[in-house]
């Protein structure tokens, strides 16, 4: 059946040439990755070409065997919550319903089972008393909680998810690692964009790195060094302490 993922010489370019070069990997079901690096390195044009949402230049990317519009499909996408109309007139509740419309059966009729799982996914990330409210009137944190509820319901083989951590308070990052945690424990493969170098390694198992290029994909252990992370990151990369490290501006 092959791997949950595989992506082989992938090329995307934007008019003025090439922004994710050449780049190839493979993830398996269970893995948890983090994608790691540069403002600029080519993280979520990688991750929209993976999704159908830019066409590649060149590559082929396969989800357990399936290839195309087949493969894309399989995937699960969660983009950045700043690249959403949030003023869209739906409840909470709609948006996650929409998460299961890949499922319905013939009739388009949403099965037990479904509600279910709908209910389920809201009351996972803590959102059940919010899911009549329209979504425009949520906070930042809970708008990030409505996309991973949507994401638990949809049941995806692969996910990808775009800087899911990005202006959320500690009670929901650890709402979010909890949603990620179940979902590699459930045998799915998820890959996350991910800025804050501080906690790669305690929510990681692998990881990828790149700028433009792919620098190094695999275990955290061996591919979170100072060493990869400098060939990533080049000069602007500082060591604090203890193999902490911070990305210092300029
Ligand atoms: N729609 C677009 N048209 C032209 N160039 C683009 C477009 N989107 C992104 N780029 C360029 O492609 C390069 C990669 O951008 P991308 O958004 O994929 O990087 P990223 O790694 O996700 O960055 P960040 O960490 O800042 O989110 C950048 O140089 C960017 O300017």
């Amino acid at each position: 059946m092959g791997h949950a993922l595989e992506v082989n010489n992938l090329t995307v370019s934007y008019d003025r040439g090439p922004v994710v070069r050449d780049v190839s990997f493979e993830v398996d079901k269970g893995d948890l990755v983090g994608i790691v690096g540069p403002n600029g390195a080519g993280k979520s044009t990688m991750i929209k070409a993976m999704v159908g949402a830019h066409d590649p230049d060149a590559g082929r990317i396969s989800v357990l065997g399936d290839t195309g519009k087949k493969a894309t499909r399989r995937i699960t996408y969660v983009p950045q919550r700043g690249a959403v109309d949030w003023d869209f007139p739906v409840t909470v509740r709609d948006v996650v319903v929409q998460g299961r419309y890949g499922h319905v059966g013939l009739l388009g009729r949403f099965s037990k089972k479904d509600r279910h799982l709908i209910d389920e996914s809201l009351e996972m990330v803590g959102i059940t008393d919010l899911q009549d409210r329209q979504i425009g009137e949520l906070s930042g944190g809970q708008q990030q909680r409505v996309f991973l509820a949507r994401a638990l319901a949809q049941k995806g083989d692969v996910y990808l998810m775009d800087e899911p951590f990005v202006g959320v308070d500690a009670a929901t990052e650890k709402a979010i690692v909890d949603v990620l945690r179940k979902l590699r424990d459930e045998g799915r493969a998820v890959m996350v964009v991910h800025h804050d170098l501080s906690t790669v390694r305690e929510y990681f198992d692998k990881v990828l790195l790149m700028n433009g290029d792919l620098i190094a994909f695999g275990p955290t252990e061996r591919v979170f060094s100072q060493k990869l992370l400098q060939k990533t990151y080049g000069g602007k990369l500082t060591v604090l302490s203890q193999g902490e490290v911070a990305v210092m501006a300029g």
